[in-house]
C-alpha cells in the first residue's frame, strides 16, 4: 500500500488551485440517471471516488466519456465528463460497488424514478458512524415507492409512477435532501422537502436539475418545493469549487504559516469555517477568483467549535481544525455533532505529540509547543488530511500509511502542497 512521507517545519508559499467538489460532483453524476439524453459535467475532479462511482453508472449502462484536454489544462485541472444513460441495462447496484462508498446508493432515487424500479445494496463508505438510510427510505416511501430490505439489499418498486408528497426530515441530511429532489423531478405533482439540507452542494444538484427541465424553487433554503415533470433533458453544468478542499488548505496555511492564494473557489462557501480561521490569528483575504491566507510570525489563539449543517461549521473539516488546535496557545473545545465516532484521528494525531481529551461528542484540546514526527495510520478521509497537516507542522518525519483515503478526496494532494514549498512525496508500493 502506498505511504507518504512528510519532513515537516516548512511555512507554505505559493498559489494552489481548488478542484471541483467531489460532494458535489457525485450527486451531479448521479442525475445522469434521470435522462436519456447525455449530461455534460464540467470540472470533475479526478477522486478514487469519483472512479467508483463511474463503474458503478457503467454497470447500469450509462455511457461514459471524458472530453479531449484543452491547451492549457494540467493534470490538475478538473475533467469534462459526459455521461448518456439512453440505454440502461440493469437497475441493480451490486454490493461489491456500492460497499466501497456511501454516495453510490444515491442511485435509487433516479432509477426509481425513471424505471420504476431499483435494487441497491445498503452502503458502505467512511467508518465515521452508524450512518443508516432510513431518512432516504423515508423520503422515498413518502413519494410513493414500496419498499423492502432482501439480502442486504434496498428493493424499491413503484406501479405506478412517484406522486408528490410532503418529505419532512425530522434532521437535517445531505443525502436525504438529494436523494428527495432526484426523485421528486420526476414524480407527478408537487414535493414540498422541509427541514432540507441548505449546502451548496444541494444547490449546485438543484441549479443542475432546473437546467434538465426540472421545476425547483427554494433549494438553499430549508424548504424546498418540486413541481414533478413527466421528463428531463441533457445540459452542460459546472461543479462548484470543493470548499471542504479549500477549508483544509487554509488550516495547513494557518498551522504551518505562510502565504498562500487558494484560487478558483469562493469564500461564501465556507464563511463560517473562514470566520473559526480568522479567529485564530490567521488573516484571511478574499480574492476574485479565491481566498489569500496568511499568517506570518504570530502564535495561533484557540478556538471553540461546534460541528453543524450549513451555514454551520463542516463536520468535513473538524478533523483538520483540530490538527490545528494542536498547536494553539491555550484550549479549544470542539464539539462534533453530525457523526457519533468521527474522533478516530485524536489517537493518530497523538501519535505526533498533541495532547486531546475525548468525553463523548466533546474534544478538549490542550495546545502544545510543537509536534513531532511520527509514523501514523490513515483512518477515513478527512481523518487522513488532517494527520497530512499536523505533519507539516511538526518536526522531522512522519510517515502515513494507508493513504488510499486521501484518494477517495484530495485531488493531486502531493503536486498541491509540493509546489507551495511542503516536503511531501509519496512512496509507492
Ligand atoms: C458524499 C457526501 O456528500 N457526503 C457528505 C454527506 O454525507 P451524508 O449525506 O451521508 O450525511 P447526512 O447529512 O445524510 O448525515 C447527517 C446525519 O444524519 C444521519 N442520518 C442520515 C441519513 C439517514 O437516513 N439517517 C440518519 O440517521 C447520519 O448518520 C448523520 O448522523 O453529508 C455529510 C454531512 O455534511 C458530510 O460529512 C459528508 O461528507
Ligand atoms: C464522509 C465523507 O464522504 P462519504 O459521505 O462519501 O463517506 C467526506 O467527504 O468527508
Amino acid at each position: 500500500m502506498d505511504r507518504i512521507h512528510i519532513t515537516g517545519g516548512t511555512p507554505l508559499n505559493g498559489t494552489i488551485p481548488i478542484s471541483g467538489a467531489k460532494n458535489a460532483a457525485l450527486p451531479l453524476m448521479i442525475a445522469s440517471l434521470l435522462t436519456g439524453e447525455t449530461l455534460e459535467l464540467i470540472n470533475v475532479p479526478r477522486l478514487a471516488d469519483i472512479a467508483a462511482l463511474t463503474r458503478i453508472l457503467g454497470n447500469h449502462g450509462v455511457d461514459h466519456m471524458v472530453v479531449g484536454k484543452r491547451p492549457g489544462q494540467t493534470a490538475e485541472t478538473g475533467q469534462t465528463v459526459r455521461l448518456t444513460a439512453s440505454n440502461v441495462i440493469d437497475t441493480t447496484a451490486p454490493y461489491e460497488l456500492v460497499s466501497t462508498m456511501r454516495a453510490s446508493f444515491w442511485v435509487i432515487a433516479p432509477l426509481l424514478a425513471r424505471f420504476g424500479e431499483a435494487k441497491v445494496s445498503l452502503p458502505g463508505g467512511c467508518a465515521i458512524g452508524t450512518r443508516p438510510v432510513n431518512l432516504l427510505i423515508m423520503a422515498l416511501e413518502k413519494l410513493g415507492a414500496e419498499i423492502e430490505i432482501d439480502g442486504g439489499y434496498v428493493v424499491a418498486k413503484t406501479k405506478n409512477g412517484l406522486r408528490g408528497a410532503e418529505i419532512t426530515f425530522p434532521s437535517v441530511t445531505v443525502g436525504g435532501t438529494h436523494v428527495a429532489l432526484m426523485a421528486a423531478a420526476l414524480a407527478y405533482g408537487t414535493t414540498v422537502i422541509d427541514n432540507a439540507a441548505r449546502e451548496p452542494e444541494v444547490v449546485d444538484l438543484a441549479e443542475c436539475l432546473i437546467k434538465m427541465g426540472a421545476r425547483i424553487e427554494g433549494a438553499g433554503t430549508s424548504r424546498i418545493v418540486v413541481e414533478g415533470v413527466a421528463r428531463l433533458g441533457g445540459t452542460r453544468h459546472e461543479v462548484l469549487p470543493d470548499r471542504i478542499e479549500t477549508g483544509t488548505y487554509a488550516m495547513a496555511v494557518a498551522m504551518t504559516g505562510g502565504d498562500v492564494s487558494l484560487v478558483n473557489t469562493r469564500t461564501e462557501l465556507l464563511a463560517s469555517a473562514l470566520d473559526v480561521l480568522a479567529s485564530t490569528g490567521t488573516e484571511i483575504t478574499a480574492l476574485p477568483d479565491g481566498i489569500r491566507v496568511r499568517r506570518n510570525g504570530g502564535g495561533i489563539s484557540p478556538a471553540d467549535v461546534t460541528t453543524d449543517p450549513f451555514p454551520g461549521f463542516p463536520t468535513d473539516l473538524q478533523a483538520q481544525f483540530m490538527a490545528l488546535m494542536t498547536l494553539a496557545k491555550g484550549q479549544s473545545r470542539i464539539r462534533e455533532t453530525i457523526f457519533e465516532n468521527r474522533f478516530m484521528h485524536v489517537q493518530e494525531l497523538a501519535r505526533l505529540g498533541a495532547r486531546i481529551r475525548l468525553d463523548g461528542d466533546l474534544a478538549v484540546v490542550e495546545g502544545v509547543e510543537r509536534l513531532k514526527g511520527a509514523p501514523v495510520m490513515a483512518t477515513d478521509l478527512r481523518a487522513s488530511v488532517s494527520l497530512v497537516i499536523g505533519a507539516l507542522a511538526a518536526e522531522g518525519e512522519t510517515q502515513i500509511n494507508r493513504v488510499y483515503h486521501l484518494d477517495r478526496g484530495f485531488e493531486a494532494l502531493e503536486a498541491k502542497l509540493g509546489r507551495c514549498g511542503a516536503r511531501i512525496e509519496r512512496v509507492r508500493a
